[in-house]
């Protein structure tokens, strides 16, 4: 049986159980329990901290985990991404009041305040800078105004929770994360069974970002159409009773439909149709 550490709270929970469901897969009924065997499909999940996943996966005890690329940096843990999921997009940035500092440089002598020490420490190392990190769980933005920091190092989306403790970005951003599915470093993933979970994912990615484009068109105009719609390996070209016309089929990226089909249009392409993809594998 597979065993996959899933987020059992915060930003990753919600959108990983999701995909999981989407890619067929029997989730949690309450957020309260922690494990669950779906006995159809030969996996059992184990739902943990998002903090500790890449942990228990290192131990080898589960066998692949579904965490953020910052948390499993941060954890220094002996893990391997091996499927970015696009969800829980965010960057790692310093942040500070106005005037405090314009680039890491200016740190040396400062206190950062952080929930993610392994990441920030790295990254002075790294420049050479000397200055201190302390450890604080969350709501990282107040430890400047209550005095504990000159300085943060959080996550990052739309900037809301900046702009409220009325602090800016400074310097380049130290990372950029998403949700990214893990193993221990080397570990074999050849297995038949570890293949089939990734493709279920990569499926669901693709439903996700792909829809399906049909039209009909002149056969003068193919090859105008089809290097707009060129598909993934290449498009379903059929004939049509009317002489001289084809229908065409292909996966389109779903941002990239509307000025397509207007492309489409354009040459000619008449009935031309997108539909949502629910399910694939490539
Ligand atoms: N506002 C956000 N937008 C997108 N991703 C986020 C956001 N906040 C945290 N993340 C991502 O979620 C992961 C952190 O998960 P975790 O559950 O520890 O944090 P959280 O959502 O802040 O929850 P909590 O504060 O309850 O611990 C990281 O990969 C981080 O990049
Ligand atoms: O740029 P934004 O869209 O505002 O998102 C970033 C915020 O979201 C997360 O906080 P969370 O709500 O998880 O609280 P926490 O700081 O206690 O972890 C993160 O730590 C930032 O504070
Ligand atoms: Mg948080």
């Amino acid at each position: 049986m597979l065993r996959i550490a899933v987020p059992n709270k915060g930003s990753l929970s919600g959108p990983a159980a999701e995909m999981l469901h989407e890619a067929g897969y029997q989730q949690r009924r309450e957020s309260k329990e922690l494990r669950i065997v779906d006995p159809e499909n030969e996996v059992e999940f184990f739902y943990l901290r998002p903090r500790d996943i890449a942990i228990y996966v290192s131990s080898g005890r589960l066998d692949i985990g579904i965490t953020g690329r910052d948390l499993l940096i941060d954890s220094g843990a002996n893990a391997e991404e091996i499927l970015p999921l696009g969800f829980a997009r965010s960057t790692f940035r310093f942040a500070t009041k106005p005037g405090t500092a314009t680039g890491v440089e200016d740190l040396v002598g400062m206190t950062v305040a952080t929930s993610y020490e392994g990441i920030v420490a790295k990254h002075l190392a790294d420049q050479g800078i000397d200055a201190s990190v302390v450890h604080l769980d969350g709501a990282v933005e107040t430890a400047i105004e209550l005095g504990v920091a000159e300085v943060i190092a959080d996550v990052v989306e739309t900037g809301t929770s900046l702009r409220n403790a009325g602090l800016e970005v400074f310097g380049e951003p130290i990372m950029k994360s998403e949700a990214i599915v893990v193993r221990r470093t080397g570990a074999d993933t050849e297995e038949a069974k570890v293949q089939q979970f990734l493709r279920r994912l990569q499926g669901v990615l693709v439903a996700r970002t792909y829809v399906m484009m049909d039209y009909d068109c002149r056969v003068e105009q193919l090859e105008k159409a089809v290097a707009l719609t060129p598909g993934l390996e290449s498009p379903t070209v059929s004939p049509l009773h009317n002489e001289g016309w084809v229908a065409v089929r292909a996966m389109v990226p779903a941002k990239e439909a509307q000025r397509i089909m207007d492309d489409l249009y354009a040459i000619g392409a008449r009935a031309i149709l997108t539909t949502a993809i629910h399910a694939c594998r490539l």
